[in-house]
């Protein structure tokens, strides 16, 4: 991986440019990171799972990258680290969090929901994922949708029933646009254009738009690692509602994953419970 010169000073391989276990985007090495990691897309989004978190310890900022590790309620570790917006950066942090060790791996983020069924605040645990946004292309160019893993979706399903946190399971799609791609009106010239991407999702059985889930579902099931996502509607494309003050409802999304990795490990280390 890395590649000594000559001289004994050491430089990055262009083909894998890593060096000395650092990888070229995230702030943190291997032994920062747990089996399990979180992913909002949101870099301020870290502090406020840090703050679930106990012993939590922030391991720096490159770029959109912000990542911190800490334990859960059952004394579990779990590594947070943001993605920033969209494919590419998914990709990039989920390639090398799974390098560094991560095996499990769930977004937690926001979404506009094309539902009017589905409150703002409310969560959708994602169970397939489409979109065909470019990332997803270059990993698995089919067809059919990405999916979590069934392990994942029943934890976090369970997790929000106990957490009595309203929830529904459903897909998602994923889209490389915030506004054209998802219906938002855009200016052209003297004059506003708009796509009929609303209907068309609605009548595909999609619950909302967001722009990552898919990226993330196609790398991790690529590379092998487990993936799941649960979202907070923090707009409803319907209703056209939303959320002014989206920090409780991602308090609680925060709350339901944490749970849901609990659930996965099962067994509590004894003497860590904190709530
Ligand atoms: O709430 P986060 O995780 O930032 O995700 C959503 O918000 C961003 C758009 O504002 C996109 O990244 C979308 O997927
Ligand atoms: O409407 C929304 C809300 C959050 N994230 C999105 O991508 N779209």
């Amino acid at each position: 991986m890395v590649k000594a010169t000559e001289t004994g000073i050491k430089s990055r391989s262009a083909r894998l440019p890593w060096l000395d276990g650092h990888p070229p985007h995230l702030p943190c090495v291997a032994s920062d990171i747990a089996p399990d990691v979180l992913l909002p897309g949101d870099p301020g989004r870290v502090d406020m799972v840090m703050e679930q978190l106990s012993n939590a310890v922030l391991h720096g900022q490159k770029r959109e990258f912000r990542a911190a590790t800490g334990m859960t309620a059952h004394g579990r570790p779990v590594t947070v680290c943001s993605t920033g917006i969209g494919g590419p950066s998914t990709e990039i942090a989920t390639v090398e969090l799974s390098m560094l060790g991560a095996e499990r791996a769930i977004r937690i983020g926001g979404m506009g929901a094309l539902l009017p069924g589905m409150p703002l605040g409310s969560l959708l645990i994602v169970e397939s994922a489409t979109g065909h946004s470019g990332t997803r292309h270059v990993y698995s160019p089919g067809s059919s949708d990405e999916h979590a893993s069934p392990d994942i979706v029943a934890a976090l399903v369970q997790a929000a029933t106990i957490l009595q946190v309203p929830f529904r399971v459903g897909r998602i799609c994923t889209t490389d646009s915030y506004y054209l791609g998802q219906g938002r009106p855009i200016r052209l010239g003297d004059e506003t254009h708009e796509t009929d991407r609303i209907d068309y999702a609605r009548a595909q059985n999609i619950a909302g738009f967001e722009m990552e889930t898919e990226a993330l579902f196609a790398v991790g099931n690529k590379i092998g690692i487990q993936v799941g996502a649960v979202l907070a509607v923090h707009g409803n494309r319907v209703t056209d509602q939303w959320l002014e003050d989206y920090e409780p409802a991602q308090k609680r999304l925060i709350a339901v994953a944490c749970k849901a990795l609990d659930l996965l490990n099962q067994t509590v280390v004894p003497g860590s419970e904190h709530g």
